[in-house]
This record gives C-alpha cells, structure tokens and sequence, in this order.
C-alpha cells in the first residue's frame, strides 16, 4: 500500500534560476531537488540518506506541503493533494507529523510538557481539558514517561527525555507517518540506541510509518527497512534492502560507506549484546 508519494518533485528556490548566482558559481543553478520520485509504503521505515545541502529537507517540507513544489506531483493515499488548500490540508496533516532534530530548540522554553504535547490537540480544536490530559498522559506513557513529567520544563530533562517529549508531541494526534529529520543526532550513543528501539517498538504497537531523513549511512543498516540515497537534489541510488547496504554499487553511496569511521570495539560490543534477545 503506498502512503505517501513523491512523483517527480523539483523546488527551484529564487536565487536558483540563474543570471548573477549562475555565472558565480554553477551549482547554484541546480534546483535544490530535482525531478524525485519515490514511494512511501505502510509499515516501514524508508531511509533518506546524503551528504548536507543534497535536498532532504526541502523534499521533506514539500511531501508535508509546507514548501510548495516548482514542478510534480505529492500524493497521499493515492489521492493528489499538490494544491490543496492550507485548510484542506489540515487533516492530512495530521495524519504526518514532523520529528525534529533537536527537540530542545523547538520546544518553548517557559511551556511545561503538558503544554508543549498540549499544543498540537489545541490547534485540532480538542477544547475539553480532562480529554486532552487523557491524551496526553496515554501518549506519555507510550514512550517511556508517565504523570511525574506533565509540569516539567524543557530545560528540568535530560536529552532522551526531550526527545522523548518531542516524540510524544508528534504522535499525539495519531498520526500514521512520522517524517524523522535526523532524530537521533543530538543524542550520545547509548540514548540513541534506546530511541531506534522506542521509535521501533511505536512502528510496530501503532502501525506507523517513518520517512527517516539522515547524513549517516551507518544508522540506515540498523534502523530501516530500504533506502533511497540523494545527491544535488537527485536520487543516486536506491536500496532495496537497508541491511545489505554493502552491496550499493553507486560510487556515491561507496564513498558513504567508506566515511563511516571504524566503530569502538565496545560499542560492537553493545551491538552483539542487544542483538541477543536474552538481553
Ligand atoms: N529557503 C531557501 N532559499 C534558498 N535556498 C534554499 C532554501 N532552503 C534550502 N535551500 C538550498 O537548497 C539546497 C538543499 O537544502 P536542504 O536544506 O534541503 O538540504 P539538506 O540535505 O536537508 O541539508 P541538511 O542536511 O544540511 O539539512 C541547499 O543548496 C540549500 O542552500
């Protein structure tokens, strides 16, 4: 079942159509994405993966349709939803949701937890209070955190619980996609192991559907089902199966490969450890 798809999608952004920028320097005149395709699939974990500046963000804010394409198609659900109006889409918004980086900076500060998961249930015009602390609580818990949290502030959690919070705020609407933009790399290795198992465990206790947006070819292995790899705004190549990733053949994508530095034997340590299911 294909959820979401991209059909030959470009965004040329002003400064792209050339004259002065284009004679000072060529690869301005590339569009940010360039005529990509591909499909989101229910129930897995694709992976988008390049070097900073090849176009996943961009790709990523016209598939939400907060950026609007230059050129192609967004559909959801087979439905085209290219020019839908900003009310039209608030349903479908819904429906996907955004995971931030680094939750911190895009938490307000002086909001508690309530709050910030709060927020999302306001703007769905949830007015009820006791059902939006139901909501919230029941979200809460299913990554991780529980009632003592509701009246925290940002700054009172320590990293893997802003993610955490991040999460939760994003799954508070029921979504069935999440569209994770490099969720884990303001995380140390040990947190981020734990939120590719929560992220894991949510995929599979909810059904979601993850469009994961990173630089690092390592973690695709480990945490996606196929992947599609970008560079200069186009697909290069695409990955079938993630946990085969030594068998890409695009030179691009081998030089990904190559950069991954030599991991610490404790952390292969780790791996084997947690690959154990009586661990
Ligand atoms: N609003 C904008 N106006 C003009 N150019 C933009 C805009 N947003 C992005 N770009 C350009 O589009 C290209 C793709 O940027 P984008 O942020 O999508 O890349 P990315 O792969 O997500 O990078 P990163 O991993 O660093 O976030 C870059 O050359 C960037 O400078």
């Amino acid at each position: 079942m294909k959820l979401l798809e991209a059909v030959e999608l470009t965004k040329i952004y002003d400064g792209q159509k050339g004259g002065l920028f284009a004679k000072r320097n060529p690869r301005q005149s590339l569009p940010a994405v360039n005529s990509v395709s591909f499909e989101l699939r229910q129930n897995e974990t694709l992976g988008l993966v390049g070097e900073s500046g090849c176009g996943k963000s961009t790709l990523a804010r016209m598939l939400l349709r907060l950026e609007q394409p230059s050129a192609g198609r967004v559909r959801y659900r087979g439905t085209d939803i290219t020019d839908w109006s900003f009310g039209r889409m608030r349903e479908v918004r819904s429906r996907m949701q955004l995971v931030f980086q680094n939750s911190l900076s895009s938490f307000n500060p002086a909001f508690t937890v309530e709050r910030i998961i709060a927020e999302p249930l306001r703007n769905a015009g949830i007015r009820n209070a006791a059902e939006r602390r139901a909501r919230i609580l029941h979200t809460l818990e299913s990554v991780g955190l529980g009632a003592s949290h509701l009246g925290r502030l940002p700054a009172e959690l320590s990293g893997g619980q802003q993610q955490r919070v991040g999460i939760a705020r994003a799954l508070v609407r029921k979504p069935e996609i999440l569209i994770l933009d490099e969720p884990f790399s303001s995380l140390d290795f040990g947190l981020r192991r734990q939120a590719m198992d929560l992220l894991d465990e949510l995929k599979k206790s909810l059904g979601l559907s993850y469009l994961f947006i990173t630089h690092d070819l390592s973690i695709v292995g480990r945490f996606c089902d196929r992947a599609i790899v970008m560079r200069h705004g186009g697909i290069v190549e695409e990955l079938p199966y993630a946990d085969s990733l030594e068998q890409a053949t695009h030179a691009y994508t081998r030089m990904l490969l190559d950069s991954i530095p030599a991991r610490h034997p404790r952390e292969r340590k780790i791996d084997s450890r947690l690959s154990n299911p009586s661990f």
